[in-house]
């Protein structure tokens, strides 16, 4: 990535910073503030609902109970238990005895009501009135429910009589039996009969609509359903309040990612810079991880490891800057100083050694054309050394471009350089995407080295991996090894190379030279500094 491209980049990074947090928090805020108050106006819905079914229930009550007296519907018997039923329900008012839309007898006493015309009559035969003309009033408050010859009465405010803690909230019940357009059969402000329509098949469902945040809920006793209607302004409120701490927190969120993501963008443009720098003034050196066999200790090859000493003194690891190489386009020319580090401290080394191998790290960039094929040539060549003598590592990661790493790959394992696939297990291919690639090694990864003994979830997954690379045919090579018990337990699995601080760690050209000289290839020393 150009210095430019991190500033577009970057300038995206921070605009996206600003602008998303604080959208984000909106939304959420809008969303808590929507959840709270269905919760609430369910709640009403529910209460309302539940008032009204037990109304109904106490009136079908006290009607079945009339309807058992045999000894006529105003007998004195009758109108004793009138009273009884008036007495101990909580919701009828009266209870009486109906002929032709009038109220012979009741427990109010024997005087004559009419109860004005019939509001409606239900599919299972109940008449409800709802404007019976009490002593002055024509209007009054009462609802009549029929059945048959008896009539319960109640008043109309009281399945309607919830408390609710926001002013302007609208009640009502609408029976299903009526016209979709029809009215409610009893409400307290405003109420629209056709908000049932979007219950469908559920038994309760919220939804803003007119200015209101409505909730229905359908009785699973009465073909009734409870309606209640928050004013909308309110669940504005609700939301303003909530935004008002969410939105300034997750500007703040938003302003420190946005300085993160400037200062991010200077130090990889820095680093960048730094690192052609670094490659002009020759900061770069390799350092040699022996590859041990493990059966026999022998060591049988190295590691080339890169490593960049600033002049400053301090020592960068690959783990940052080939990251930064890679993202900044500088990875090709660092691969050229690995193969020019190499031709400088190999010499006629492999001449000499004709059995030992280098290995070394190539990445996705490298495997996009077939100049590292002529670059290894070239290499072989100043060396003298056999394509045998040469292992590239290449992760995971950089074969997800199969289409143009694969006739690379092959180009280089028709030359007889032997190609080992490296993190294993830790990036993203499939077997049969692998099973697509000629490898000849597996390197499995140190984080799951280290598991082994241990009661990690992933412990296991070594043995799998083993169990692949056997399918394949592939030779294996475990990194990371610590301990004596790890190195025995992959010798017992089969596993024949590894590379680990239990052998030995990263160590100059000279230190490698010297400790075979020293001990043969069988060195078992722990070399010094991993520089
Ligand atoms: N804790 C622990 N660590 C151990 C042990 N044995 C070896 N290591 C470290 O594990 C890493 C092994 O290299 P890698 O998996 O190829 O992983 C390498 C490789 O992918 C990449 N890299 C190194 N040199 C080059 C290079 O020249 N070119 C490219 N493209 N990548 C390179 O950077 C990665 C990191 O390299 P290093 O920092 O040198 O880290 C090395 C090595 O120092 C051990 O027993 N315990």
């Amino acid at each position: 990535m150009e210095k430019r491209l991190v500033f577009a980049v970057a300038v995206v990074g921070v605009v996206l910073a600003i602008i998303v947090p604080p959208w984000l928090a909106w939304n959420e805020a809008q969303r808590q503030a929507y959840q709270t108050e269905s919760t609430l106006a369910l709640g009403y819905a529910k209460d309302v609902l539940r008032r009204l079914d037990e109304t109904g229930g106490q009136s079908l009550q006290g009607i079945e109970r009339l309807e058992r007296i045999g000894s006529g519907p105003c007998s004195p018997e009758a109108q004793a238990l009138m009273r009884q039923i008036d007495l101990t329900s909580t919701y009828i008012q009266a209870i009486g005895h109906i002929s032709n839309g009038t109220l012979i007898c009741s427990s109010m006493g024997y005087a004559p009501v009419s109860l004005g015309a019939q509001a409606f009559r239900s599919s299972t035969g109940v008449i409800l009135y709802t404007a019976i003309p009490i002593g002055d009033s024509i209007m009054s408050r009462l609802v009549g429910f029929q059945r048959g010859k008896f009539v319960a009465l109640f008043h109309r405010d009281l399945p309607l009589d919830t408390w609710t803690a926001v002013p302007g909230v609208s009640l009502g019940v609408v029976h299903l039996d009526l016209p979709v357009t029809g009215d409610p059969i009893i409400h307290r402000g405003h109420v629209d009969g056709r908000w049932r329509l979007r219950l469908e098949r559920r038994f309760d469902t919220t939804f803003v609509a007119d200015g209101y945040l409505v909730a229905v809920v359908r009785s699973r006793r009465f073909p009734i359903v409870g309606i209640a209607a928050v004013p909308e302004i309110h669940l504005s409120h609700q939301t303003m309040n909530l935004a008002k701490r969410l939105v300034p927190a997750s500007m703040l969120a938003g302003l420190a990612l946005a300085v993160a993501i400037v200062l991010l963008a200077r130090r990889q443009v820095s680093l960048a810079n730094s690192l052609r720098q670094g490659l002009r003034h020759h900061e770069f050196f390799l350092a040699y991880q022996p590859v041990v066999e493990l059966t026999s200790g022998r060591w049988v090859g190295v590691e080339a490891l890169l490593r960049w000493r600033r002049p400053t003194g301090e020592l960068i690891g690959p783990d940052v800057f080939i990251a930064v190489a890679e993202q900044t386009g500088t990875i090709n020319r660092l691969t050229e100083r690995v193969l020019e580090l190499l031709q400088h401290d190999l010499g006629d080394f492999l001449v000499h050694h004709p059995e030992f191998h280098i290995a070394l790290n190539l990445s996705a960039h490298d495997l996009t054309c077939d100049n590292i094929v002529r670059m290894l040539e070239r290499l072989l060549m100043e060396t003298g050394a056999k394509p045998a003598n040469l292992i590239v590592e290449v992760t995971e990661r950089a074969l997800l471009d199969l289409a143009s790493a694969g006739p690379v790959l092959a180009a280089l394992r028709a030359r007889g350089i032997e190609v080992a696939i490296d993190d294993f297990g830790t990036g993203y291919s499939s077997l049969s995407y692998l099973e697509s690639l000629e490898l000849d090694f597996l390197k499995i990864d140190r984080c799951f080295i280290e598991t082994i003994g241990t009661r990690a979830p992933t412990s296991q997954v070594v043995q799998h991996i083993i169990a692949i690379a056997r399918t394949m045919g592939l030779r294996m090579v475990a990194e990371g090894v610590e301990t004596e018990a790890q190195a025995r337990y992959l010798a017992e699995h089969g596993v024949q190379y590894a590379q680990g601080w239990l052998f030995a760690k990263a160590m100059s050209f000279k230190e490698l030279v010297s400790a075979l000289n020293e001990h043969g290839s069988t060195v078992n020393v722990t070399a010094t500094n991993d520089r």
